[in-house]
């Protein structure tokens, strides 16, 4: 196997997928699509139904006396969506919205292509349909800065926290009998288990001489330390956000999913009042859907800048240079933010039978950990995420997923002779590069223009260097050493420098790293929303996913978003006096 080959296979199993989606094995999970006719009042719309509109979907649903409309671009998932062990299948097909970027400062030579693909879900459930799972709260101290930032107490750690609990159900008999289980739900609507696949204790013994705490979990509180990772994966399904939000809910009257339909503009009257929407239906006919109540925009972090742009809110002199009429000026689109990470793989134990890749498991087994450099502060500087698999898994998502060259893929993949790799993340969970959204023009099937800002500000390579010299002392630990563990080479003429050198990781992270897709904050707290979400300068208009985080959370951003999900919708119950 090489590089080549191993994207040709994703590919030929994606068609084979595509030919499974003519059985639409998985529909029956689904809410019918909804019949509309130009013009009727709905409460609610709810503009995307992935991660955080399914949430919000179903807990403004809940008041039988109020319609809800869900509007969303894509269609139902397909069956692959509810197979946690095979998420790369979506990737780069009808169910990913495609956009891509530049390259910013990744070094070319070492990209797939000279441009960089963005990952983003176009289903129900959206991304969280086609994501890796891990579920992963961030740190306390980011809702506290939120709550700076938005000037909103509401959003300080000790008042999300409960909407975590409620939003959740663990199915974990070791938490629940621990002392810890307070910090989960056990009747909540999303299904979370922890990985207890063998060897995560082995390895976690590595870090336990290096002086670090394990936990069983580290979602809790918490704040430096190693633990297995937390998955949205229950009886061997994905839970996304549609299936724990809407798939229990499909029958509810009040609910309405539209599908297949492109939410174009947000309509406003005179007074500035977001009163409906403009969208685009799948047989192609422009409707507009009006809206009693209120207008909620959740339709991720590029397509709702986009959105509220065609709608007239955001950059008053790019607007303007679009010929789009400016509503309100805020600077929408702006505060992009990632987790880059530098890809450090590493051979681990020769392998006698190779494990078989199950469909119902994220494929080897995986841990995360939070580390500060200088041990003496609680503060994390950089998040670890580790996978140990075999090194086959490990290069189809070297070149489909990190659009890594063949020839860095090829290296890493040669250099194993029959031994488990680990591929390991060290991320950059402060990031000071900031990225752009933009319109490309005012036609809504366009794709934005993503500037990712990736490593424009330079501390972010110098602090990655910082915590990959951090990382390699595992390398000397009992176990690793006991196994011959070591590192790849994926980049020879790097060698030049000794890899204890600084130069040596200034000219290996620009171009073995990733952005995880986890990307964020272009409709921040503060300069576009209030503290309740609200958009600065309109009425009747809010905007609730991961667009509206101020900062990126010290964690894979779902748990947060769904959080979000469940809080907005409180706030807009309030707001409207129905609770
Ligand atoms: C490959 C990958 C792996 C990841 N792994 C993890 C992980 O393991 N753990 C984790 O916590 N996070 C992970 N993430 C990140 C996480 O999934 C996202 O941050 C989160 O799902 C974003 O939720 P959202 O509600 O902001 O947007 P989305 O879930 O993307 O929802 C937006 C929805 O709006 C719809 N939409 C957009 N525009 C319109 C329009 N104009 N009209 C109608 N509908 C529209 C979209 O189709 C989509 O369904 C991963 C992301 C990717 C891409």
């Amino acid at each position: 196997m090489n590089a080549a080959a191993a994207f040709k296979t994703v590919e030929i199993l994606q068609n084979a997928f595509r030919i499974l989606a003519y059985l639409h094995l998985t529909d029956y999970l689904w809410p019918h699509q909804a019949t509309v006719h130009d013009g009727p009042s709905y409460d609610f719309i709810v503009v995307g139904g992935g991660t955080a509109g399914s949430v919000i979907a179903n807990r403004l649903s809940e008041i039988e006396h109020i319609n809800v409309l869900l509007i969303e671009a894509g269609g139902n998932p397909p069956f692959e969506s509810d197979l946690p062990g095979v998420p790369i299948l979506m990737e780069k097909s009808r169910y990913d919205w495609n956009y891509t970027a530049g390259l910013d400062g990744f070094d070319e030579s070492c990209r797939l292509k000279p441009s960089y693909e963005v990952i983003l879900g176009k289903m129900l459930g959206g991304t969280s349909s086609m994501n890796y799972m891990i579920y992963n709260r961030g740190k306390p101290k980011d809702y506290d800065s939120w709550a700076e930032i938005s000037n909103d107490a509401t959003w300080k750690w000790e008042n999300v926290l409960p909407y975590f609990i409620k939003s959740s159900k663990i199915k974990d008999a070791k938490i629940l009998q621990s002392v810890d289980k307070k910090y989960y739900g056990t009747d909540g609507l999303l299904q979370i288990t922890r990985d207890r696949r063998e060897g995560i204790d082995t390895f976690l013994d590595a870090y336990r001489e290096l002086g670090h705490d394990t936990f069983l979990d580290f979602n809790e509180n918490n704040i430096l330390g190693f633990s297995p990772h937390m998955f949205m994966i229950a009886d061997r399904s994905r839970q996304s956000s549609a299936y724990a939000f809407l798939s229990p809910i499909k029958n509810r009257r009040n609910l309405h999913v539209l599908k297949n339909t492109l939410v174009t503009k947000i309509l406003f009257d005179k007074n500035k009042k977001a009163v409906g929407v403009e969208v685009l239906t799948e047989d192609r006919k422009t409707m507009t859907l009006k809206a009693k109540k209120e207008v909620i925009v959740s339709a991720g972090v590029m397509n709702t800048p986009k959105l509220l742009m065609l709608s007239g809110v955001g950059p008053e002199e790019h607007l303007k240079g679009k010929n789009i009429e400016v509503v309100s000026n805020l600077p929408v689109g702006e505060n992009l933010q990632e987790h880059m990470s530098a890809v450090i793989v590493v051979n681990m134990e020769t392998i006698i039978d190779p494990p078989e890749p199950s469909p119902y498991e994220m494929p080897g087994f995986s841990f995360s950990g939070y580390v500060s450099v200088n041990q003496s502060s609680n503060n994390p500087d950089y998040q670890q995420t580790t996978y140990v698999t075999t090194p086959e898994v490990i290069l189809y998502y070297c070149t489909f997923t990190f659009q890594l060259s063949d020839e860095v893929c090829n290296n890493i993949f040669k250099q194993n002779v029959k031994r488990l790799q680990a591929i390991n993340f060290i991320i950059n969970i402060n990031p000071k590069s900031r990225g752009k959204v933009l319109l490309k023009s005012a036609n809504p099937e366009d794709p934005p223009v993503i500037n990712t800002g990736f490593f424009s500000n330079k501390d972010d390579i110098e602090d990655l260097v910082d915590y990959v010299l951090d990382y390699l002392k595992v390398l000397n630990t009992t176990y690793l050493t006991n196994i011959g563990a070591e590192l790849v080479e994926a980049i020879p003429r790097c060698n030049e420098f000794g890899k204890e050198t600084r130069e040596f990781w200034r000219c290996y992270i620009p171009c073995v790293s990733a952005g995880l897709s986890q990307l964020t904050s272009t409709c921040p707290m503060g300069t576009v929303v209030d503290g309740r979400l609200r958009v600065h300068g309109v009425k009747g208009l809010r905007v609730a996913d991961a667009s509206v985080m101020p900062t990126i959370t010290r964690g894979n951003p779902m748990a947060a978003v769904i959080m979000i999900g469940e809080k907005v919708s409180d706030m807009i119950k309030q707001d409207n006096n129905l609770i």
